[in-house]
């Protein structure tokens, strides 16, 4: 970051009774019970998993073993943290390190029986069966008597809102599906940007699978037959994270549960996806940085690139937000533009919030909110969509 750029405080997990305090020491120790109790791993894993919950509850920071292989990189982003409390470094760093380690824990990269194994397949798997699933993809059956406006608008909130079914909120917090109410909405100026471009090309920047990602599926069919875009891009994590991030697998689970649906609008909109993918207009792409524990400030030249030919980056849901405007205690009237001002592309933040960074609220809403008793910020009630355009 210049030396010029205002700063704010960055988010750590050490003040007990906080939001990034409980995701150490309440949402993590339910998690680890819930990926214990969906797969039969062996004593090895399952002694590794239990260490490491408590080493990230009390110990300090372990570096990955040499064998790791990515143990360098993970050294360099991580090069003044290790052997310091894990409540001392950046919650951002330590909560993706934390799943980092999980992986390692659970085997996922060893050669052996579970290299591969998603741990959070389980749970990614019920929802994509689920009744839920059913509903909205029944839903779909409406879509093509909607006017194209009303179309675009509804699919763009449908990808916001698919953000609160979020499998690390339901599987550890608060139970409910409401709407989230929007604190900021954009939308009108991600559409014009969009029509005033070319030939737009965009890219989304995906959050979880299953119930979030059906719905981003569904706006990027409608983007490329509707003309809204010529080409997609949507970035995937390379490896299991956050619990529910969408990987290449989820992309052609779900998929396949489009396909799934023949003769219905469902089924149409999958068989598009695949002819897109085929053809090229629609590419699954993604990065080791995806699952970096830093801010898109500091995207790789490599990314930064292939970003910065697009119309509009849509960047989706919490974790993403944090590492877009930066995971700190910004005031929540900072200008959302300032923040992501380092973004090598317009960008649009879709996202529900459920953690303790915000920007870009106007002064009267967060007066607002903040009468409120709510916790307003992490509930996963509360949603909204900003955008800066210009590079
Ligand atoms: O799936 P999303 O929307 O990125 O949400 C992830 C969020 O969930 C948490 O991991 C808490 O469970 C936050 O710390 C994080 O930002």
């Amino acid at each position: 970051m210049s030396p010029n750029m205002p700063t704010a405080p960055t988010i750590l997990s050490d003040v007990p009774g906080s939001f990034a305090w409980g995701v150490f020491h309440e949402r993590h120790p339910k998690l680890v019970r819930q990926v214990l109790d969906a797969l039969p791993y062996g004593p090895a894993e399952r002694a590794a998993v239990e260490e490491l919950l408590v080493e990230s509850t009390g110990g300090v920071l372990q570096p990955l073993g040499t064998s790791a292989h990515d143990h360098r990189q993970w050294r360099e982003w991580g090069a003044d943290l290790f052997g310091k409390p894990w409540d001392e470094a950046p919650f951002l760093w330590a909560e993706s390190y934390f799943y980092r380690r999980l992986l390692e824990a659970t085997g996922y990269f060893r050669p052996g029986a579970w290299h591969g194994i998603d741990p959070f397949a389980p749970f990614k798997n019920a929802e994509l069966a689920g009744p839920a699933v059913v509903d909205e993809l029944a839903a779909l059956d409406d879509l093509p008597s909607l006017p194209a406006k009303k179309r675009s608008d509804v699919l763009l909130a449908s990808a916001l809102w698919g953000n609160r079914a979020d499998l690390a909120l339901r599987l550890t917090g608060p139970a409910g599906d409401a709407r989230p109410a929007l604190l900021a909405d954009d939308s009108p100026l991600l559409w014009s940007t969009l029509a005033a471009s070319g030939s737009p090309r965009v890219c989304l920047l995906a959050d979880n699978a299953g119930r979030e990602l059906l719905p981003d599926l569904v706006l990027i069919d409608h983007l490329l037959t509707a003309g809204q875009a010529t080409e997609v891009a949507l970035y995937v994590k390379p490896a299991p994270y956050y619990v529910s991030d969408a990987t290449t697998a989820d992309v052609l689970a779900t998929l396949d549960r489009l396909r799934a649906e023949a003769g219905r609008e469902a089924g149409r909109i999958g068989g598009r996806l695949w002819q897109a993918m085929n053809d090229g207009t629609l590419a699954i792409r993604t990065h080791p940085f995806l699952c970096a524990p830093l801010p898109f400030s500091d995207l790789p030249a490599d990314l930064r690139a292939e970003l910065s030919g697009a119309a509009m980056t849509i960047v989706k849901g919490d974790l993403n937000y944090r590492r877009l405007v930066g995971d700190r205690l910004w005031a929540p009237t900072s200008p959302f533009a300032e923040r992501v001002g380092h973004f090598p592309s317009p960008v649009a933040a879709l996202r529900t919030l459920k953690s303790d960074v915000i920007v870009g609220l106007d002064e009267p809403v967060v007066a607002g909110l903040d009468a409120t008793e709510e916790e307003w910020r992490t509930s996963g009630t509360y949603g909204l969509i900003q955008v800066r355009t210009g590079a």
